[in-house]
């Protein structure tokens, strides 16, 4: 086997629940250091995946191959995929330390080495001087790390990672995503991420699986789901994006909203009548909403200085354009 050779397969994969299947035949490959975010809607199928993959539910169909052997019928407890929750699971009854040398513990590393692996991983995820703190003494983001430790200390090949920062503060989820990013890149570990957040998928992923319903809709690096999403279900999913007619029947454009031009007057070529609604500040810029033909909702980002020599009061009409090839032609549906 050659490092080239990806680390994880799921061929034709498939789960159901009685009548219900929650995941629908997929085919997926992970390669080995690589990090891949699953998203998609509530109930999508994310969970179910990452569970396959972590030994926590058996495949009603279909193989997961981990490095070369077919892992359907292993138990999690036999295998090298620990996984971080966003409800963490440490131990209340056992301090910092004691939870990160758990897993050292449970395989039978005897006590120096375990002290000293321990302390090595404390001081990584900065959490020297805590050793002896209990659970409920810690900060939401220090807990998040000390659960990060105790599932990386024992040097685990893939870490498995389900929407672990949607407990955390605003602030502290940006400062996770720098630690996450940084300690995967430096360790080479593969990571899977389950999560509904675009922004974090996109921000830490080297590619991002899109699902609906059971089914994978897109794979692909971050940039190239924002700007060619396949179909109009990812198109939507990702969001501030501008979905419009094409030239022939059926056909659909996407066109982002920091590719839309908004103009007072009527430019050359093809542009949109469209109603002023509202804007919104984002943090990249401000994102203005128009009501386009039939009703349709449209995002147009501006530059604070653009914003205001536009002067936009709801109901005021403009034209929205877009430069020639900023436009992605999407599959039909
Ligand atoms: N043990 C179970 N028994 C029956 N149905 C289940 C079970 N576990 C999950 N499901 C169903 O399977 C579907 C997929 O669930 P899953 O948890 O994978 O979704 P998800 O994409 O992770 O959603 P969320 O973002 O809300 O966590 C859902 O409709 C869910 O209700």
């Amino acid at each position: 086997m050659t490092t080239d050779d990806p680390l994880v397969r799921f061929d034709g994969v498939s789960k159901n629940y009685g009548d219900f299947q929650a995941v629908k035949g997929i085919d997926l490959t992970i390669g080995r250091g690589e990090f891949v975010a699953i998203m998609g809607p509530s109930g999508c199928g994310k969970t179910t995946t990452l569970r396959m993959l972590a030994g926590l539910e058996t495949p009603s169909a279909g193989t997961i191959t981990i490095d070369g052997n077919v892992m359907n019928d292993v138990p999690a407890h036999e295998r090298d995929t620990p996984m971080v929750w966003q409800s963490l699971a440490l131990f209340p009854f056992l301090n910092v330390k004691e939870n990160v040398e758990f897993g050292l513990k449970m395989r039978g590393v005897e006590q120096s080495e375990r002290h000293g692996r321990a302390m090595l991983w404390l001081e990584r995820m900065g959490l020297k001087g805590f050793e002896k703190r209990r659970i409920d003494q810690l900060s939401g983001g220090q807990r998040q790390r000390v659960a990060l430790a105790r599932s990386l200390v024992t040097e685990p090949q893939m870490l498995l990672l389900d929407e672990p920062l949607s407990a955390l503060d605003a602030h502290l989820v940006i400062r996770m995503q720098g630690v996450l990013t940084r300690l995967q890149k430096e360790l080479g570990i593969t990571f899977v991420y389950v999560t509904h957040s675009q922004s974090e998928a996109f921000a830490m992923a080297d590619r991002v699986v899109i699902m609906g319903h059971g089914e994978i809709a897109q794979i692909g690096r971050p940039q190239e789901i924002f700007r060619a999403p396949k179909t109009r279900f990812v198109a939507e999913f990702v969001g501030r994006n501008n979905i419009l007619p094409g030239e022939a029947p059926g056909q659909e454009l996407v066109v982002a909203a920091d590719r839309m031009t908004v103009s007072a007057e009527q430019p050359e070529g093809r542009a949109i009548a469209a109603e002023f609604v509202s804007e919104e500040f984002a943090g990249t810029g401000i994102i203005c909403y128009f009501e386009g033909p039939d009703g349709a909702e449209l995002k147009a980002q501006v530059t604070e200085a653009q914003l205001e020599s536009l002067a936009p009061e709801p109901g005021k009409r403009f034209w929205l354009s877009w430069a020639p090839g900023a436009e992605h032609v999407m599959e039909a549906a």
